[in-house]
């Protein structure tokens, strides 16, 4: 394993890989001289420079992406937090495996690999309204299967989950670690109704009054009220920040997932955008917080990496750019006056 205790982790984050500053100013020294006014390709210019400094390259590349999907089952579904019963999530880790769900058509038509890593479902974590979801071990055995997902070497790292309930578990973790109850947290999820919705903040309110001695505690927070695809997520994260891969999150479930390490260091995000915004309330606000402005938004709310992947294709538009445009010299086009 990669962490053996929760120390490990905090220790880690105190020295974080940084990217390569020489090839981001080079990819930022191209950007100016391709024949466009500067800026003028907006934010597709800011993700060029990002990867180029990420993959230390000037002329970055999107040969090997992989689309990490972790699935993981909650001791909280038992409580009516979902619109689905939590057999949907093995039933779905098989139809990614068949190749019948959206993340697979998106998968193929962004240039793709997908790794889907369903996580002991059949051994739900803990109610958290009446205990921890996870003891520390568990924890980090579900950390360690994000780490050992993400491949040595990559272009870019796609992370998104599927797990019933999960939602509710997201909104928990923002609560603890952002403050505010259900109220402000809870959203419809898979498409809860109200009364659906009531349960989901009753049972946010209650998990935060069980936990309210561990609140200041962001790792503690992510074993206790967290789930193992969560877990997964961050652990995908670390290694991606280790080997530096650069990520896209995907929606409110993948972004909540990593609040606990951005609690632990402030910078720890830096190689990581948001492909999109979620339209499960909460999501907006977790990015505002995180400083990560999203990719896309499209009213998506599916999970299972759907809309960071629909982000790869922005991407690929940024470094068709970056890569083939021709100069002002190369072409003999005036610069400005
Ligand atoms: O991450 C999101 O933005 C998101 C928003 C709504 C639903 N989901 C997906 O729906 C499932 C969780 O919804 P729920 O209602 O069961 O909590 C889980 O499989 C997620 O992948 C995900
Ligand atoms: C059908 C279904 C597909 C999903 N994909 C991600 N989360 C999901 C939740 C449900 C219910």
């Amino acid at each position: 394993m990669q962490f053996n205790t929760l120390d490990d982790i905090r220790g880690f984050c105190r020295d974080l890989p940084a990217g390569d500053e020489a090839s981001a100013e080079a990819a930022a020294q191209r950007q100016q001289s391709l024949t466009k006014p500067p800026g003028s390709l907006g934010r597709l210019e800011e993700l060029a420079i990002w990867l180029a400094g990420w993959q230390g390259r000037e002329m970055p590349r999107l040969d090997r992406i992989t689309i990490a999907v972790f699935a993981g089952n909650h001791g909280i579904a038992e409580r009516g937090v979902s619109a689905y019963p939590s057999e949907v999530t093995a039933q779905m880790v098989a139809n990614f495996a068949a190749g019948g769900a959206a993340i697979n058509q998106i998968a193929r038509l962004a240039g793709a690999e997908l790794r889907v890593e369903p996580i002991e479902l059949n051994r739900p974590t803990r109610d958290f309204t009446t205990g921890p979801a996870m003891d520390t071990a568990d924890f980090l055995v579900a950390l360690d299967t994000g780490w050992r997902a993400v491949p040595e070497a990559a272009d870019l790292l796609v992370v998104g989950e599927m797990g019933i309930a999960n939602t509710t578990v997201a909104a928990t973790l923002c609560a603890a670690l952002m403050g505010g109850r259900g109220v402000r947290w809870a959203g419809r999820g898979t498409g809860v109704d109200d009364a659906g919705l009531v349960r989901k903040r009753t049972t946010i309110d209650a998990a935060l009054k069980f936990h309210r001695g561990l609140l200041d505690d962001p790792l503690g927070v992510a074993a206790a009220l967290g789930g193992r695809e969560l877990a997964a997520i961050a652990g995908a994260v670390l290694a991606a920040r280790a080997r530096r891969i650069p990520v896209l999150l995907d929606g409110f479930v993948a972004t909540a997932a990593v609040l606990p390490l951005a609690r632990l260091a402030p910078d720890i995000l830096a190689h990581c955008r948001a492909g999109h915004a979620s339209a499960e309330l909460g999501h907006r606000e977790l990015l505002r917080e995180l400083d990560l402005a999203p990719l896309l938004d499209l009213d998506m709310r599916l999970g299972e990496a759907s809309g960071a992947a629909v982000a790869i294709l922005l991407l690929r538009a940024a470094l068709a750019c970056h890569g083939g445009m021709a100069t002002f010299a190369e072409a003999g086009v005036s610069g400005a006056d």
